[in-house]
């Protein structure tokens, strides 16, 4: 079966059907340069109501383990590669990733010279794109007809923390799995709360600190969560990762652009302006933090992107307030940069270090 990939700018690629085979898709297409991690990528609540082409030649050859999901709803609205395995081996797989994709009706497209494709986008920067079953005549038209996903509503925990552990109560925008693990295997206790959650629900839960989490969507969208924010900032240690790290930067002054074309990819090279060391980082963002404009706030930047130069941390000298726009979770991706947990958490145990920050 025929599918068809249009860009907003009029240019269309013919591929095969595979996944959801009937379904439509529409958003915004970003490309994604992971050589590994597929099933984290498609699973990762921050491509809500994208479409993702990868650029590594051959997808899904080692199938589906369903203990790596990032959550257990899909919200990406279509997969595009070169060429989907045929088979599937490795001893984790339980499932195609053909077959993943169509219980959770995601359409893909297989076929596609996801390379050339790539330089088109980088040539002509992110726009939106249809993935549909005939060819696309009017494209404003088509993309207002296919339906928007939203994220999945998270119940309230109900549990309190029982043991001596330190607490860490992630804001939940769009969570990835990897960071509460991430944080469960450094010892800590972890409460997922939902983003809506007010200041009383949260200090209820008796935090050791916050961390707020990645999250789809352009960071403009969430300026209403900026004063509670600035008040965990004024009351508890506070990470944030990809959206979280934007969110802080807005929340003390800072203001965000869209980057030409987004960083989906797992060797970014970042550089830590403490220590001069650089670490290969997994990325997933379309937006950064605008260096001009931290000039007028009280934050400070901690890392830079060593392709382009963007800004990829922040700190708040004087108080623990520190954030990434890398995931340091990883998962998929390199798990150096997870010594930004193991600051944070070394953070919360030593308030002398804060003082002299
Ligand atoms: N992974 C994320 O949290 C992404 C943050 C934001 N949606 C961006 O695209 O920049």
């Amino acid at each position: 079966m025929q599918k068809y990939l249009t860009l907003a700018d009029g240019t269309q690629w013919i591929g095969t059907a595979f996944g959801d085979r009937s379904m439509t898709g529409a958003g915004q297409i970003v490309f994604n340069t992971g050589m590994t991690g597929y099933q984290e990528t498609v699973t990762d609540p921050s491509y809500l109501n994208q479409l993702i082409a990868f650029t590594y030649p051959l997808i899904g050859n080692y199938g589906i383990d369903p203990t790596v999901n990032q959550a257990t709803t899909l919200g990406t609205q279509a997969v595009i590669v070169h060429e989907l395995a045929d088979f599937s081996d490795h001893y984790t797989s339980r499932q195609t990733f053909d077959n993943f994709l169509a219980t959770h009706h995601v359409p893909g497209i297989q076929g596609i010279d996801t390379r050339e494709l790539t330089i088109h986008l980088r040539q002509t920067g992110t726009q939106a794109a249809i993935l549909s079953n005939q060819p696309v005549i009017d494209f404003g038209a088509t993309l207002a007809q296919i339906p928007l996903k939203q994220l999945a509503a998270q119940a309230l925990p109900t549990a309190l923390p029982t043991t001596q552990q330190p607490h860490i109560v992630i804001i939940d925008f769009g969570e990835k799995a990897a960071i509460t693990q991430a944080l469960q295997a450094r010892g800590c206790q972890v409460t997922v709360v939902p983003a809506t959650s007010r200041f009383n629900l949260i200090q209820a839960y008796h935090p050791t600190g916050i961390l707020l989490s990645n999250g789809p969507g352009n960071p403009n969208d969430y300026q209403a969560v900026s004063p509670l924010i600035r008040q965990l900032a004024a009351t508890y240690p506070l990470a944030g990762i990809c959206l979280g790290h934007q969110l802080i930067a807005q929340a003390f002054g800072a203001t965000t652009y869209q980057l030409p074309f987004g960083h989906h990819g797992l060797n970014h090279p970042v550089q830590l302006t403490a220590t001069g060391q650089v670490i290969m980082t997994s990325q997933n963002h379309d937006f950064a933090v605008d260096p001009q404009s931290i000039q007028h706030t009280p934050l400070q930047i901690t890392a830079i992107e060593l392709n382009d130069g963007s800004v990829e941390g922040l700190r708040l000298p004087g108080q623990t307030v520190m954030s990434v726009q890398f995931h340091p979770e990883a998962h998929p991706g390199p798990a150096e940069a997870g010594q930004f947990f193991d600051h944070f958490i070394q953070q919360l145990n030593q308030p002398e270090v804060l003082a002299n920050a």
